[in-house]
């Protein structure tokens, strides 16, 4: 699924319109023609919860909240059409008729011309619009029920903080799905979203579901916006793909249709070699966890030899936990000549080494990731504590100075930092990661020339030339230590078959797919045990099945 910013989705409305010649009025028809159909799935959807959905011997009716723009344009004709399935919409006008842009204003006319119950409330003082919704509402019992709202309010078209009548309808529209009985189904994006960040302005509408027009925008990949839009469905409106092409996208969503066919089945003849050697540089005395999960993950991702190079002390519990694993003698607390030597040494005979998990931030870790960033080794996935080491250097050219060299001109290396490492290496507040992550994200890819994984609810993948994923698979089961540590495994396990086995995959879908593939793992192990009980073994012990799956 391709996403867009709103200003490229507004781009690709004007061209489509201005060069192309469709006329806006035909876009705007198939923009309601979609959010009417799923409004009525949700509605049919929701009969469990008392809710009866239309026929001609029980009619229903669905309020629908109008803005000033072209957002609510598509409600005046969502009304029309709504009135063609047994529902008797009740149009609520916000802002004043006379204002709005000519297609808008052609579809009230028209919906004015048919009879449609409309409630002008334009003039009406911000204080009273909640007891004016309220009586609309309670007015619909006698006519057979109001079943849901719309929410056509404001689209792509916000740029500021509802306010005044605006605000008042957004936390109306929260009152009722609160009493959980309408479904609130927003139209293109959810008042109050801002759809390029994912971030509330004021207030936002929470619905159950969204019908989003052309292609889906940055801010419903992201947390709040996600869960603000409920289910998420894209409606064609007839934009042209070459004029999209033009336009350009800010960026793909990573779920079940972009994972299909991504990765090829094993060839018969193949042998261990070709699956892909490599090393994991992990754990300490009080962190064998992190080593152990690690490896499982890379174990459960296709790895055809794995190491652990890791301290003396858990080298006997690697070998007692995971036999598939050998485990060699690699990290020291203090700076050891004789670890770096043997690392440099090994490197060239590597397909992909994870540096991080458990291994503590001491001189020690920081001369083995120098170490590291100065041989020979294809990839390097850098994770945990080796980030915290990291972000102490005064500048990121070590780190350049590796991923450059890739004769297909691809990144070498993997950053995976989860929120407070991101602030560490980006050298600002959490708050600021948390305000802004794809624009941090995408900073940090520049000036380090690696691909970053920022793990978030819905992780964003940033590359150093800007191009830009948004996970969507897993979910709350995986906020539960060594998780990120199971991650470190499968990206550096599938990193090292693609070297091993000289595919052209590009690096970034191989990324991408290892945080979807995880996050798959993290969803089905929450659905077999549910979110509380689940552990990051757990999700390890899922990876064999997505694998399968998704071959
Ligand atoms: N173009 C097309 O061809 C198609 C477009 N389509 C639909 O149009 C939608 C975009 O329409 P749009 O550009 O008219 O903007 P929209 O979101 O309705 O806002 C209108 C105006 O509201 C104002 N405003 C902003 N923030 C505000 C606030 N916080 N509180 C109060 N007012 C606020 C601001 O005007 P201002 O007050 O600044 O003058 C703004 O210009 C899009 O999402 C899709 O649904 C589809 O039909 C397919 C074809
Ligand atoms: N609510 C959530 N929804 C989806 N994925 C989540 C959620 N919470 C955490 N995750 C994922 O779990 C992993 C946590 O990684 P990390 O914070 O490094 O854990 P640890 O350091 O304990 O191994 C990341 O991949 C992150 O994207
Ligand atoms: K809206």
């Amino acid at each position: 699924m391709k996403l867009v910013t709103p200003e490229q989705m507004r781009e690709m409305d004007r061209r489509t319109i201005e060069d192309v010649g469709l006329p806006g009025m035909l876009l705007m028809e198939r923009a309601a023609l979609g959010a009417v159909r799923v409004a009525l799935r949700t509605i049919e959807d929701a009969v469990g919860s008392r809710i009866a959905p239309a026929s001609a011997s029980r009619p229903r009716s669905i309020g629908i909240l109008c803005g000033g723009g072209n957002n609510g344009g598509d409600g005046f004709a969502m009304a029309r059409l709504l009135a063609e399935h047994h529902y008797t919409p009740a149009i609520v006008l916000l802002s004043p008729a006379a204002s709005l842009p000519p297609d808008a204003a052609l579809n009230l006319q028209i919906a004015q011309t048919l009879g449609l119950e409309l409630h002008d409330l334009s003039a009406v003082a911000p204080e009273d619009i909640h007891a004016r919704l309220e009586q609309i509402r309670d007015a619909h019992l006698l006519k057979g029920d109001l079943v849901a709202w719309c929410d056509a309010l404001l689209g792509t078209g916000l740029d500021r903080a509802p306010q005044g009548r605006y605000a008042q309808a957004v936390a109306f529209l929260n009152a009722e799905y609160a009493r959980d009985y309408p479904r609130i189904i927003a139209v293109d994006i959810p008042t109050g979203l801002n759809a390029a960040t994912g971030q509330v302005l004021g207030e936002a509408v929470q619905a159950h579901a969204t019908a989003t027009f052309g292609c889906a925008k940055i801010g419903q990949m992201l947390y709040p916006g996600r869960a603000l839009c409920g289910a998420l469905e894209v409606v064609e409106i007839g934009i042209p793909p070459t004029i999209a092409d033009q336009v350009g996208y800010a960026g793909c969503a990573l779920n079940a249709g972009w994972a299909k066919h991504r990765i090829a089945p094993r060839p018969r003849d193949t042998h261990k070699g070709l699956s892909g050697k490599v090393l994991l540089l992990a754990g300490s005395e009080d962190t064998t966890g992190a080593a152990l999960l690690a490896a499982r993950g890379a174990l459960r991702s296709g790895a055809g030899l794995l190491t652990v190079g890791t301290h003396a002390d858990v080298i006997p519990r690697i070998a007692q936990a995971i036999p598939d694993a050998m485990a060699t003698r690699m990290l020291a607390h203090v700076p050891d000549g004789n670890c770096e030597e043997r690392l440099r040494e090994r490197s060239e005979m590597l397909d992909a080494i994870g540096i991080g998990p458990g291994i503590g931030t001491s001189d020690g870790s920081m001369q083995q990731l120098n170490a590291l960033l100065d041989s020979e080794a294809p990839y390097v996935v850098i994770d945990a504590d080796a980030l915290t080491v990291l972000a102490k250097a005064s500048d990121y050219e070590h780190v350049r100075a590796f991923s450059l060299p890739d004769p297909a001109g691809q990144p070498r290396v993997v950053l995976t930092p989860h929120p407070a490492e991101m602030a560490r290496l980006s050298r600002c507040r959490m708050s600021d990661i948390l305000a802004a992550p794809v624009q941090k994200a995408q900073e940090l890819a520049q000036i380090t020339g690696a691909i970053v994984v920022l793990k978030l609810a819905s992780t964003i993948v940033a590359a150093p030339d800007g191009e830009l994923a948004f996970n969507q698979s897993g979910g709350p089961g995986m906020a539960t230590g060594g998780t990120g540590d199971v991650l470190t495994g499968v990206i550096t396990a599938r990193l090292a078959e693609t070297h091993a086995t000289g595919a052209a995959t590009r690096i970034f879908d191989v990324v991408c797919l290892a945080v979807y593939a995880h996050g798959l793992a993290g969803e089905r192990a929450a659905a077999e045990l549910g979110v509380r009980g689940m552990s990051a073994a757990d999700l390890a012990l899922q990876l064999p099945r997505v694998w399968k799956d998704l071959e």
